[in-house]
């Protein structure tokens, strides 16, 4: 049997007093691509915030490969460093090139040689057909482009996980189907393990092994992908599927 890279168990978030997670218990071997569908405010990026130790918990135990992920203590930047994140918002530093956004990582916070780093990283960004933009800033790069960067600068720090959230939800039409093919390319590597919020059925159905449907704060359910877009297990679900359009 694979792995298990996560385990959540008994979460329960809140923002001050709103409870926003309900006992939220999730298991993820290595290698599976996992979707998270629900509607807005179910409290996708709530809980994907939680996994990667961006926001506190009130309750329950999040284990990253046999680690615990408790963001006020120390080790949780060390553990951090194993899981990728890409926003919808790309996040990249203004004031650095392209180049350097992706460096900054590798070189100051995991120490990796730099020369190797730089090698690397243009590696990466020839993958993704920005081998000519290393010198530029981010606001000379279209939205599908800073989305391509920010999938770089994610990859660069060799991640045993990945966490997109929402990451062609900014971007032109034109520029969305790019940004899937190379999400898709990850899902299929070997070991590579994901968990994917999108709105694009599609894609979540092309790329996900399992899907987990939230709603209110609630997993209504876990079902393996083909199942849950042929038919899923809970009205909720079926209902949300329909008003989705495709
Ligand atoms: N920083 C915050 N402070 C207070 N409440 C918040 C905060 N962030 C999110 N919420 C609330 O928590 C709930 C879950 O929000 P979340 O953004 O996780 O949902 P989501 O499923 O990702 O939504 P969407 O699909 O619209 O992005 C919502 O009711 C939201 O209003």
């Amino acid at each position: 049997m694979a792995d298990k890279v996560l385990e959540v168990e008994h979460l329960e978030k809140y923002y001050q007093k709103k409870h926003v997670l309900f006992d939220i218990n999730l298991s993820i071997q290595q290698g599976e691509v996992v979707t998270l569908l629900g509607p807005s405010g179910s409290g996708k990026s709530t809980l994907i915030r939680c996994l990667n130790g961006l926001e506190e918990y009130q309750k329950g135990t999040i284990i990253f490969e046999g680690k615990k992920i408790v963001p006020t203590e120390k080790n949780w930047q060390q553990i951090r460093q194993k899981i990728g994140m890409v926003f919808q918002s790309y996040d990249l530093f203004p004031n650095l090139t392209v180049i350097d956004n992706i460096l900054l990582g590798p070189i100051k916070v995991q120490k990796q040689d730099k020369s190797a780093a730089r090698v690397e990283a243009k590696k990466l960004l020839k993958s993704v057909d920005l081998e000519d933009y290393a010198d530029v800033y981010p606001r000379e790069l279209s939205g599908g482009q800073k989305q391509r960067v920010a999938i770089v600068r994610a990859l660069a720090l060799h991640p045993d996980f990945m966490l997109f959230d929402e990451v062609t939800a900014s971007l032109d039409p034109e520029m969305v189907r790019g940004i899937l093919n190379i999400i898709k390319g990850l899902a299929n590597m070997d070991n590579m393990t994901m968990i994917v919020v999108t709105h694009e059925m599609n894609f979540a159905q092309e790329i996900a092994d399992r899907v987990v449907f939230l709603e209110n704060g609630h997993i209504l359910e876990q079902t393996p992908a083909k199942q849950f877009f042929s038919k899923p297990k809970t009205d909720r679900a079926q209902a949300f599927l329909d008003s989705m359009d495709f």
